[in-house]
């Protein structure tokens, strides 16, 4: 069960990399640029490119392979880029597999089948496919809430048989899982937390790092929480976490998508990655006044946790 892999670059604050588009709504290279630039100068340990957040079940395979190069072209060889692949058909997730691991990425991921319920055995398949195809560790992503599948821990000891499997991105809401992961797989294995709302809880429970979809708006703030960890100061923390929340569910509140808040938030901020596809829905005029004050939360926050001024 024991990977042989250098797992040191799978840690610390991920996150999951949206979708940049031109104003007439097709993929930007130059706002990818734009995104790639901004994390290689918050730090972050790494970008998670192409999942949820990257709005990947709305792009075709052309676009997808498009954006995992932009990335490359930008942070490779300065970051930690992970690949999620997931498609729906074996076949497509392997010509995305294949061409992340001809661009250098350095881990592949992938949510379990959707759409038909699958039976384990399917399910393994398919990540075992996937991972055959190329010679890259990786990361299961168990996201039952959108996925409607649930990945269990017998089930997951199985998969681990594979040595390339290096760990999960974990989105359940349960930290017991975290925990249950983490033990299953041992300290030579990657558990990320996915929920966002309980970084802190989850990486108590054993989550090497995260992988967020609401890192984005916040970097720093995730960043100082992860500090918070690692020095013990689990106060300290979980007062962050708390401030963190408030502006999660600020952002979940909006008539638009939590994407589409998230972005206009960006662009109030310098970094313009455009809107969300549809069928997400943009932002309204209700909620301009509503992002005003997430970005009032952000600022609260940030002067209280963070000392260095930010824009
Ligand atoms: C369901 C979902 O998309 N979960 C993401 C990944 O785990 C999270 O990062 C959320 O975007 C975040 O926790 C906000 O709810
Ligand atoms: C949040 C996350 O991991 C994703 O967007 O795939």
């Amino acid at each position: 069960m024991a990977t042989s892999f250098d797992l040191s670059k799978f840690k610390g604050i991920i996150p999951a990399f949206y979708a940049c588009y031109e104003e007439d709504g097709q993929i930007s290279q130059e706002r990818t640029y734009t995104l790639c630039d901004y994390y290689l100068q918050k730090q972050v340990q790494g970008v998670y490119v192409g999942g949820s957040s990257g709005e990947c079940i709305y792009h075709n395979i052309e676009e997808r392979k498009d954006v995992l190069t932009f990335v490359a072209n930008r942070l490779k060889g300065k970051m930690t880029l992970i690949a999620h692949v997931g498609a729906p058909s074996t076949r497509d997730s392997i010509l995305l597999a294949e061409h992340a691991a001809s661009l250098g990425y350095d881990a592949l991921s992938a949510i379990p089948p959707i759409y038909f319920t699958l039976p384990d055995h399917a399910v393994s398949s398919y990540w075992n496919d996937i991972i055959d195809a190329t010679p890259l560790p990786f990361l299961i992503y168990n996201i039952p809430q959108t996925t409607g599948y649930t990945l269990r821990t017998p089930f997951y000891k199985e998969l681990l048989k594979n040595e390339k499997v290096i760990g999960v991105k974990n989105s359940s809401m349960p930290t017991f899982d975290i925990e249950r992961f983490k033990r299953t797989g041992g300290q030579n294995s990657i558990v990320f937390n996915g929920p966002d709302e309980q970084f802190v809880a989850g990486r108590i429970m054993g989550a090497d790092g995260g992988i967020g979809g609401t890192y984005g708006a916040m970097p720093e703030l995730f960043l100082m929480a992860d500090q918070y960890i690692l020095q013990g100061k689990f106060t300290e923390a979980r007062e962050l976490q708390s401030d963190i929340n408030e502006i999660i569910v600020a952002l979940c509140s909006l008539d638009g998508s939590m994407y589409a808040g998230i972005k206009e938030v960006l662009r109030r901020r310098g970094v313009n990655i455009g809107g969300v596809r549809l069928p997400l829905a943009g932002i309204t005029e209700q909620d301009t006044a509503r992002i005003d004050e997430i970005i009032s939360l952000l600022q609260q926050a940030e002067s209280r946790f963070i000392s260095e001024r930010i824009s």
